[in-house]
Order: structure tokens, then sequence, then C-alpha cells
């Protein structure tokens, strides 16, 4: 049996670099097993090649550890989740939970079923008609909420180049029939201020955003350390805030595989349909995988087998 060390988060004791290599060794083996499938709901994720895996570690000193396609560029989608959820509490605290529920769902993300029962109220932040709602408190409460969002990912990233992807935003606003659909449910409850097509329009935005691993693992940083972002040096959100995120990552952020993550990761998490997962080991870095070929509930398939791979071979996990 595993026997933990003294202190688990003392990683000095790990070369990282051995162990991302060896996690690369390992997933890219894996590719030619063929399990898994790209997204292809939005048109422009269905040309992403699926041979291909990055992973980034930011340490809170602002060390970077990377590996594969780390450098390579896709669009954020529901990681996107996480920064509009702490936009949305800082600027309206907790009058957030009135309209938007914090519990696991157990239904796939894009799930309209428990939303009627629930009376248009959402069952959390990271669902994708939780986020409807989050987008639209944003929108009511910053004046210009892209060019917030814009500047928020750029400062926590530390990369002024991340922009959004016009182009991928459109390609989801003409195809994405089922958020249209969310979005005007949740409007027939009240539960949208704002006019249904601006709100729909921010959240695609909000998806579509380009960043890589190594953008994304810094952009976590400010979960790790307590609210305080390393790349910018702000604090970002309380320390309290930043528990409570990482709480909600660990029940809601991949979904109804919430459960099964944290038997097999054991971290905070948030994933997204490009194929991206960012991870916090709080106190120690944040972390972003990426692999496109997705799992039947929508998260990287290899991306959470490195993920496994990783706490396991430094056992560093909130268990
Ligand atoms: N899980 C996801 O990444 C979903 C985001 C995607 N843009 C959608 O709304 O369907």
């Amino acid at each position: 049996m595993r026997k933990p060390p003294n202190n688990p988060y003392d990683i000095s004791r790990l070369d990282l670099d051995d162990i991302l290599g060896t996690i690369n060794e390992e997933v890219r083996q894996r590719f030619g097993e063929n399990r898994g499938e790209v997204a292809d709901y939005i048109p422009a994720l269905a040309d992403v090649p699926r041979d291909r895996f990055g992973m980034a570690l930011a340490l809170l000193d602002g060390t970077v550890h990377e590996v594969g396609n780390a450098r390579e560029r896709f669009s954020i989608q529901s990681v996107s989740k996480v920064y509009t959820l702490t936009l949305a509490l800082e600027a309206i605290g907790d009058a957030l939970w009135k309209r938007v529920d914090r519990e696991p769902s157990g239904d796939p993300f894009n799930s309209l079923i428990q939303l009627e029962h629930e009376k248009g109220i959402p069952r959390n932040p990271f669902m994708n008609a939780g986020a409807i709602v989050t987008a639209d408190v944003v929108l009511s409460n910053y004046g210009d909420a892209e060019a917030t969002l814009l500047e928020f990912m750029r400062a926590r990233s530390g990369n002024p180049e991340v922009g959004a992807d016009v182009e991928l935003a459109k390609s989801e606003r003409e195809s994405g029939h089922r958020n249209v659909a969310l979005a005007n449910f949740i409007r027939s409850y009240g539960n949208l201020h704002n006019d249904v097509q601006d709100v729909l329009d921010f959240y695609f935005l909000q998806c579509s955003l380009r960043m890589d691993c190594v953008d994304l693992a810094r952009s976590m940083q400010y979960l790790a350390d307590g609210g305080r972002c390393g790349p910018s040096g702000q604090q970002v959100t309380s320390a309290e805030g930043a528990t409570r995120i990482n709480a909600m990552m660990m029940t809601a952020g991949t979904y109804d595989a919430a459960g099964d993550f944290a038997f097999h990761v054991g971290l905070p998490a948030k994933s997204g349909v490009s194929g991206a997962i960012v991870a916090v080991v709080p106190h120690v870095m944040g972390l972003c995988v990426w692999s496109p070929a997705l799992d039947r509930k929508g998260n990287s398939l290899l991306g959470g087998y490195a993920l496994h791979r990783f706490t396991r071979m430094t056992g560093l996990s909130v268990f």
C-alpha cells in the first residue's frame, strides 16, 4: 500500500518534469486505442485532431512545468464557467445562490429536465443552465461584460493575447438550439433579467475564448492560493471565496461524473467539451490538461486519465 509522505504538500520531494514526461508517454501510447470522440455538436470542434495531449502545472511561486501540446490553443468552453462564477460572486455575493443552487446535478451538462421541477433555478453554476444565469448576472453588473471578462482572463493568465474566437462563437450561436431552449425556459420563470439573445451572445463568447494549457494552469493559481492571483498579484476573491469555488468544482465541475472524478482524481476540477480540464491542488498549484477526445459524459478521456496518474504518482489529492 502507498505510504503517505510526512507532508503531502511538500513538492520539493517530486521531480515534476520526470512525472509529466512519464504521463505524456503513457497517454500517447493510448492514442491508438480509439476510445472517446471529439465533440461534434459544435461544428468548429469536430475538426480538432484527437491525438493531442498537453499538460501544464503552475506553482504558486510562478514556476511552470509543461509537457506535450501545452502551448497549443483551444477554446476553453465550460472551463470559462469558473471565471464567470467568480465575477458573479464578486458582484452580488450570496445573492447569486437565490438564482442558482449549489448541488450536484447527476444529469448531463445541457439537461433541461430538472429545470421545470425546480422552477427555473438551475442546480449549479457549472451546468449550462446555471452558467447562463451566471452570465446574466455578469451582464447586469459590469458595464461592458465582454471587455471585463477578457481583461479578467488576460490578468489571470498573464497573457495579454487571450482573445475570443468569433467564428466559433458564431458557429455555436447557429447550432446551439439546446442552449437557446434553456435560456428561454429560464427566462419564462423570470430568472434572466437581460435579453435572451444578449445573454447567449455573452455565454457563447466566454466558451470561445482561446487559451492553452499554460495559460489555464496559471489562471487557476488564484484558486490554489486563497484568492491571490500570482500572474497579476491581485487578490481576485477572498480565501473563503476561493474555498467555495473549489468546493463547487469538486461537486459539480465534471457534471454527472463528479463522483467518479473524486474517486479517481480527488481534486477540484472543471472540464470543457474542447477536451480541457483545469484542476487545483489547494495551496500548491493550478493545473490544466487537454486532450480532445471525450467520454460519454463530455469529459476528456485521456485528460482524466492523466490527472488520475498525476495524483497517484505525486500523492497530491485533497483526500
Ligand atoms: N460542457 C461544455 O463545455 C459545454 C459548453 C458548450 N459551449 C455548450 O454550451 O454546449
